[in-house]
């Protein structure tokens, strides 16, 4: 599904933020990607779903090493994964559900359907009553769950979750793990980057830990520390 192979990101004349990284994601796998702020999480996440291009190294996405594609490939492989944005990327003109909606209006889903479909997610994730809102006039915890309800409408083959629950309470934050377990049960491979060392405590899933521009996985259902290394570990 995600393959890293010693890949290295450094942005114009700074510092590695990301130094000969190698790990692999198996099929329905749902990982935790933790580390300090500024450890490269979002670095990390971009290199997933296409936002940014490796120093070197190879990422191999689907199959597909990403450095062979073309611009032409990005939108086939872009609607495999949903992304949770960390400032959320809401349209401003669009209302809750039909921000919602996007992916599916791409995937030429029935008006219809689309409708039922969206209004029961976002109902789910305590919504309801805000379906024609504008993002403008939502809180930050409700912009959240709408940016995660747009990323897992069309379930994706991989979720990238950049800091889902920074902004909502305890409650909703589990609520919201939940539903990325769900998915994940359905075959979604799901990878959630966040500071809240309390959430991730409460879960067993394997942990890929960013320190000092590498990466480790940490399995804390298994043998404890284990290697990053392309083929193993995270796998
Ligand atoms: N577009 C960019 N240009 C230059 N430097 C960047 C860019 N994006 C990120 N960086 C730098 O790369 C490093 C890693 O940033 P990144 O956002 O990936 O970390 P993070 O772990 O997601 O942080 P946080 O948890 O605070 O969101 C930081 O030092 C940041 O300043």
């Amino acid at each position: 599904m995600v393959l890293f192979d010693q890949v290295s990101v450094q942005y114009d004349t700074g510092p590695q933020v990301l130094k000969d990284i190698s790990f692999t994601l198996a099929p329905g796998s749902f990982h935790f990607l933790v580390g300090r702020s500024g450890a490269g999480k979002s670095s990390l996440l971009k290199l997933m779903y296409l936002g940014l291009r490796p120093s070197s190294g190879l990422v191999n996405l689907f199959g597909r090493d990403v450095a062979t594609l073309s611009r032409a490939d990005f939108p086939a492989i872009r609607r495999r994964v949903g992304v949770v944005f960390q400032d959320f990327r809401l349209i401003e003109h669009l209302s809750a559900l039909d921000n919602v909606a996007l992916p599916l209006r791409v995937a030429g889903v029935r008006e219809a359907d689309i409708r039922r479909h969206c209004s029961e997610l976002l109902s789910w994730v305590g919504l309801a009553d805000q379906l024609n809102a504008l993002p403008a006039t939502l809180s930050g915890g409700q912009q959240q769950r709408v940016a995660i309800a747009r990323a897992v409408i069309a379930r994706p083959n991989l979720l990238l979750a950049d800091e889902p629950t920074g902004n909502v309470d305890d409650v909703i934050g589990l609520r919201l793990m939940y539903l990325f377990e769900e998915l994940n049960k359905l075959g979604t491979t799901v990878v959630v980057a966040t500071h809240n060392d309390a959430l991730v405590s409460r879960f067993t899933h394997r942990q890929l830990r960013l320190e000092q521009s590498s990466v480790r996985v940490f399995d804390p259902a298994g043998a404890g520390p284990g290697q990053a290394a392309p083929g193993m570990g995270a796998a």
